[in-house]
């Protein structure tokens, strides 16, 4: 295993912002520390590359613990959401400071560079100043600059935040290819599920300084550990029902779920596990918002079990509050929710 955290909890003052982490990364691996703000993601980020001590616990690299070794010795590499360029040198300039740092002889820095340039899509930008390049272009030369020793860890702290949408999500594309074509070890922290799921093999989920769930990101998507973790993955309604043959009964039909375990379970339904059909459980529409691609809809259902429900609807429907309504189950926008309720 490449990196190794144990139980490791981070202290501000009395006040333990991460308790008790453990994660292991492999090699090549991508992780993604995904939680709302304030889930202690960036402590425990900081805390890994040796900025933040920890209070207990021990981060090692392969076997070896990193207590003793300071940050610059730990071979990591870091991009912050504002990429901290220096502004008063050009492209190249702010690149070849992390390979002067780490005794790169000046001689191969103008290849190394021109290299990383085009690693990042930005051939030919080595003379342009930074602060004449835009949000996504500086955060390209960022991580060049992060990239240029070989670091045997990629730490990015929220490297996307501050760009707007669209190009945050071209960006999460053009990363989430560089990290598996170079084959990097990284370390993503985000509160923007899309971009971990786009950029992780795995994630860990973070609520209130502890990791809640950790694991592939299909699985923790498909089956969230508890009502949390499935609230902040997009779940906004509980279902119990009755699982027989992978095939779930509950109050609002039937869903087909291969891998529900034979018994009473808990569905967390997304919005668009529940849509518009021509035949489905009847309710009325409360409210209607106009999304890009679909129409979200809150319905009012007459099923003791769940009396509001979310669902969507094409974007070319006309619906409004007040209409009838039915809907029917998409075995798609549905998570099987384990633990405890909450
Ligand atoms: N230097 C500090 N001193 C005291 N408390 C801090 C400090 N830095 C963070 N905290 C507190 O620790 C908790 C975790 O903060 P942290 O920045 O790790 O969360 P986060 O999940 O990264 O949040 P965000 O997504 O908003 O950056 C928060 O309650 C925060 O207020």
């Amino acid at each position: 295993m490449a990196l190794s955290v144990r139980d490791v909890t981070v202290h501000y003052g009395s006040f333990a912002a991460v308790r008790g982490a453990s994660l292991d990364l492999a090699d090549g691996e991508v992780l993604a520390l995904l939680g709302p703000s304030g889930s202690g993601k960036s402590t425990l980020l900081r805390a890994i590359t040796g900025l933040e001590p920890a209070s207990e616990g021990v981060v090692s690299w392969d076997g070896a613990d990193l207590a003793a070794v300071p940050v610059h010795k730990r071979g990591f590499g870091l991009v912050f959401q504002d990429g901290q360029l220096f502004p008063h040198r050009d492209v190249a300039a702010n690149i070849a400071f992390g390979l002067r740092m780490h005794g790169v002889p000046r001689a191969q820095h103008a290849k190394r560079v021109t290299e990383l340039l085009e690693l990042v899509g930005l051939t030919g930008f080595e003379r342009r100043r930074v602060t004449e390049l835009s949000g996504g272009q500086a955060q390209r030369v960022a991580l060049a600059r992060a990239l240029a020793p070989e670091p045997r860890l990629l730490l990015l702290d929220e490297p996307l935040s501050g760009l707007d949408a669209g190009l945050r999500e071209q960006l999460a594309i053009d990363l989430a290819d560089l990290l598996r074509r170079s084959k990097i070890t990284a370390l993503l922290v985000t509160h923007d599920q899309e971009e971990a799921f786009t950029l992780a093999d795995r994630v860990a989920v973070l609520d209130a300084g502890e990791i809640r769930q950790e694991g592939a990101v299909g699985s923790v998507w498909r089956r969230p550990a508890d009502d949390a973790v499935a609230r902040f993955l997009g779940v906004t309604t509980f279902l119990p029902g009755r699982a027989s043959g992978g095939v779930v009964r509950t109050e609002l039909g039937q869903f087909e779920l291969a891998a529900a375990p034979d018994g009473p379970v808990r569905l967390g339904l997304r919005p668009h596990g529940l849509r518009v059909a021509s035949d489905g459980v009847p309710g009325e529409v409360t409210a209607a918002l106009h999304r890009r691609d679909h129409v979200r809809l809150l319905v009012r259902l007459a099923t003791p079990a769940v009396e509001t429900v979310d669902a969507v609807a094409p974007a070319s429907s006309d619906l409004r509050a007040g209409d009838p309504v039915r809907l029917a189950p998409d075995p798609d926008g549905i998570a099987l929710v384990s633990g405890e309720a909450g």
